[in-house]
């Protein structure tokens, strides 16, 4: 059962240049959160300070009781076992095969004997649809199997919380839609706790149980997915509507004189097909308890969609 994250009152800093203050949101223990924002907004930083790669200047980020940013080098290293990362290309080393770089942290960090690390990586090639691949070379395979063996790497310590840093970013629509499948699934498998940065609006409806914005230096939103996928808020609409009009720019902030005019003209009465159905783990995985409630809401949603149209 994955962890708790609390974030309360974050700022990051580079030099004089602020990239988000004051941020402040839960991820909930074994649930699936979503994080957006434009581009260069801090997501990516994000990800690197909950892991404890960056230094916040000011607030907390506290998992089983211990803040991470109070933690001594010593201690942030037993924390960071907590956590898999999976990078935007993997970060998978070139020159080892598949089953070594699976193998690399079980290796690096653990006594674990071959035959048991052997059963392992077996296990989580198994798990990403890998089986088969084992001696092939990073640059050998597609982009879609690098994100699988990344992930497969990110599974090996068990992680309780995974963060995955646009696992999208490169994939042609069908490689997405299998990838956010097994994400789904992976999520019932080993309820733990996911973040995921993405630019893909059509994943961020699906996937998610909470979605989070970043924009103008702040966390404009953070809740459960259909909190956000009805919301009035203008930067949040604009965002999951992928278009031009609304207060978000090319690449600033539009004065709020033009963003009045642009959502005058807008007609939004396509409100009920935001109600996006939930992402269901497939036929044969396992769901914890928590899937059973998610099923009963998403029909619930589809009756009163059925009731409204
Ligand atoms: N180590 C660093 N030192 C200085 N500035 C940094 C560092 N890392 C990131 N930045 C700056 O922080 C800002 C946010 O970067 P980040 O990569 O987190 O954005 P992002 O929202 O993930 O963007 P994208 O969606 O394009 O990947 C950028 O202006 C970037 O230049």
């Amino acid at each position: 059962m994955g962890v708790e994250i609390c974030v309360e009152g974050l700022t990051k800093s580079f030099g004089h240049q602020v990239i988000w203050q004051d941020v402040s949101l839960t991820l909930p223990a074994g649930e699936v959160s979503v994080m957006l924002g434009p581009s260069g907004t801090g997501k990516s930083v994000f990800l690197k300070t909950l892991v404890g790669l960056l230094k916040p200047e000011r607030g907390s980020i506290t998992i089983q009781g211990r803040d991470l940013t109070k933690l001594r080098e010593r201690d942030l290293y037993e924390v960071r076992k907590l956590f898999g990362v999976l990078f935007q290309d993997g970060a998978l080393f070139g020159s080892m095969n598949l089953y070594d770089n699976i193998a690399f942290p079980l290796r690096e960090h653990t006594r674990k004997s071959e035959s048991e690390i052997r059963r392992i990586v077996l296990e989580k090639m198994d798990m990403v649809g890998l089986v088969g691949a084992e001696r092939k070379l990073p640059g050998e395979i597609s982009g879609g199997m690098r994100k699988r063996a990344g992930l497969a790497r990110a599974l090996v310590l068990d992680p309780e919380i995974i963060l995955f840093d646009e696992p999208d970013s490169g994939l042609d629509p069908v490689r997405v839609a299998y990838l956010n499948q097994l994400i789904v699934d992976l999520n019932a498998q080993i309820d733990a706790t996911f973040l995921i940065v993405t630019h893909d609006i059509a994943s961020a409806r699906l996937v998610p149980d909470n979605i989070g914005l970043l924009f103008r230096r702040e966390l404009v939103m953070f809740g459960p997915r259909e909190e956000l996928l009805t919301s009035d808020e203008p930067v949040v609409r604009q965002f999951l509507h992928g278009r031009m009009q609304g207060p978000i720019g090319m690449a600033e902030e539009k004065d709020a004189a033009q963003v009045e005019q642009e959502l005058a003209q807008i007609d939004d009465s396509a409100h009920v097909q935001e109600r996006t159905p939930r992402l269901l783990p497939g036929p044969g995985v396992a769901r914890p308890p928590r899937w059973e409630a998610i099923a009963r809401r998403e029909a619930r949603l589809r009756q009163e969609e059925v009731a409204g149209a």
